[in-house]
C-alpha cells in the first residue's frame, strides 16, 4: 500500500500491536501506548461553572469555528496528507465494514447519503467508537489517563495529516475535505476521562456536562458533514443546538436504559439530588425493586429525554435532504427504547429495554418518510 505522507510517518498497521476489528477489539491498550509520550496532566472542568443545558457550552464559538476552519487555501496546500486513492479505498472500506457490523441500522440509514458524506461519516463512527471502546469495550480495565492522553495525541496527528494506522487515515482524509473542528473530537476524550473518575452525578448540569461530552459532541462533529439545506429558515446556531439536543437526549436514554447494568459496574448517571426528591438513593437501586417512586422518578427522567428529542426534530428536517434520514432513524430508534422503558413498567433494574428487529426495520420507511418534509419555519 503506498502511503505518502510528511516529515513524520507513523503509519503502524502491520505491527503485531495492530489488532483486527473482527476481535471485537478496535484498538488495543498496547496500540494506544505503543509510542510512549510525556504524560499530560488532567484537570477536571468546573463544574460549577457549567449552567443551564446549552446555554454554557459557547455554542456560537464552536460553530464558528467549525465554519471558519480549514478555510484557508494556503494552510489547506500545506496540510493536506496525499494518501494514494487504493490506500483511502482500503481505509474507507474498513470503516464502512466496521459500521454496518456494530451499527446496522443507523448505517442503512447513511446509504442514500452522497458517497462523500457516507465514507466520512463512517470514518467519524469509528473514531467515536474506538473512543468509547477505550473506557466501555474489552479493555476498560486496563484504561488510565495516560491512555487517553496518548490517544488524545494521536487525535492531534490525524487532524495534522500524520494518521497512526488506517482507520486514522480515514479520518485524516476527511477533517481535509470537511470543516471539522477538532474541538467536540477533543471534548470526547474528556468525557471518556470523567467517566473513568466519576462514578456518580450530583445534579443535572454535572450530569449534562457528561451527555454532551460523550454524545453531544456527536451532533457537533456530524453536522459539518451532513450539510445544511439551502432553503433551511433555521440559523446554524439553532440547528447546532438541535444536533446538541439529539446526542443528549441518546445518551440520557442509554443511561436509563442501563440503569440496572450500569449499578452492577458500581456506576449511577442519574442526578443524586433528583433521585433524592422521590426518596431514593443509591441503596433502592442497587435493591433492584421496581417501587411506585421509582415509576414516578422515572417518568420525569423519560420526559426529559423527550424534551430533547423535540428539541432535535426541528434541526433533522433542516440538514440536506440526503443526510435526513441516518437522522430520523436516530431519533426515532432510540425514542423507541423510552417507549420500551415504558412497556416494561419501568422496570430498568431487572431488563433492559430493547427494540425488536421487525420494530426496528418497520421504523425505516417511517423516518424515511419523515426525512422528505422540507424545512419549515421554526
Ligand atoms: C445519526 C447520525 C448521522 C449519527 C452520527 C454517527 C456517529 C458518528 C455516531 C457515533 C456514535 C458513537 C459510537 C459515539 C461514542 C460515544 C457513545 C457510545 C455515545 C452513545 C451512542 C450510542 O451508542 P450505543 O447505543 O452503541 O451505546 P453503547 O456504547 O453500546 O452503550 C450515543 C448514545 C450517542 C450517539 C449520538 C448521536 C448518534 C448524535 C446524533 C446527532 C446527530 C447526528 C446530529 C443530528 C443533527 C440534527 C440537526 C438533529
Ligand atoms: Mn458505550
Amino acid at each position: 500500500m503506498a502511503l505518502m505522507l510528511g516529515a513524520k510517518p507513523c503509519f503502524r498497521a502491520n505491527d503485531r500491536s495492530f489488532v483486527p476489528y473482527r476481535q471485537k477489539i478496535l484498538t488495543t491498550r498496547a496500540e494506544v501506548i505503543a509510542v510512549p509520550k510525556k504524560a499530560r496532566q488532567f484537570t477536571m472542568p468546573e463544574l460549577s461553572k457549567q449552567g443551564i443545558p446549552h446555554k454554557d457550552l459557547h455554542l456560537g464559538e464552536i460553530v464558528k469555528r467549525q465554519t471558519q476552519s480549514n478555510n484557508s487555501v494556503f494552510e489547506e496546500a500545506c496540510r493536506k496528507p496525499k494518501f494514494s486513492p487504493a490506500f483511502l479505498q482500503e481505509a474507507y472500506e474498513r470503516c464502512r465494514e466496521i459500521c454496518a457490523d456494530y451499527a446496522k441500522t443507523f448505517y442503512l440509514g447513511t446509504l442514500l447519503m452522497t458517497e462523500e458524506k457516507q465514507k466520512a461519516i463512517w470514518a467519524i463512527y469509528v473514531w467515536c467508537r474506538r473512543t468509547d471502546e477505550l473506557v466501555d469495550g474489552p479493555n476498560a480495565i486496563h484504561m488510565s489517563d495516560s491512555v487517553l492522553n496518548i490517544w488524545e495525541e494521536r487525535l492531534q496527528d490525524i487532524f495534522d495529516g500524520r494518521p497512526y494506522d488506517l482507520l486514522d487515515a480515514a479520518l485524516t482524509d476527511t477533517v481535509h475535505k470537511f470543516p471539522l473542528d477538532i474541538k467536540p473530537f477533543r471534548d470526547m476524550i474528556e468525557g471518556m476521562r470523567m467517566d473513568t473518575r466519576k462514578s456518580r452525578y450530583q445534579n443535572y448540569q454535572e450530569l449534562y456536562l457528561y451527555c454532551y461530552y460523550v454524545a453531544g459532541t456527536v451532533g457537533l462533529m456530524t453536522v459539518p458533514v451532513m450539510g445544511i439545506a439551502p432553503e433551511s429558515s433555521l440559523s446554524t446556531q439553532a440547528i447546532y443546538s438541535a444536533a446538541l439536543s439529539l446526542g443528549i437526549g441518546n445518551q440520557l436514554t442509554n443511561i436509563l436504559r442501563d440503569v440496572g447494568e450500569d449499578a452492577m459496574q458500581g456506576r449511577i448517571y442519574l442526578p443524586q439530588d433528583e433521585l433524592a426528591q422521590f426518596g431514593l438513593c443509591d441503596d433502592d437501586i442497587f435493591s433492584r425493586k421496581v417501587t411506585d417512586g421509582w415509576r414516578q422518578f422515572m417518568k420525569q427522567q423519560i420526559r426529559r429525554a423527550q424534551f430533547y428529542f423535540q428539541q432535535a426534530e426541528c434541526g433533522a428536517s433542516q440538514l440536506d435532504k440526503d443526510s435526513r434520514w441516518p437522522v430520523w432513524s436516530s431519533l426515532m430508534l432510540y425514542r423507541k427504547i423510552l417507549d420500551a422503558i415504558v412497556d416494561n413498567d419501568y422496570d430498568n433494574l431487572t431488563k433492559r429495554a430493547y427494540v425488536g428487529r421487525t420494530k426496528k426495520l418497520m421504523m425505516l420507511p417511517q423516518a424515511y418518510t419523515r426525512s422528505l418534509s422540507v424545512p419549515t419555519l421554526a
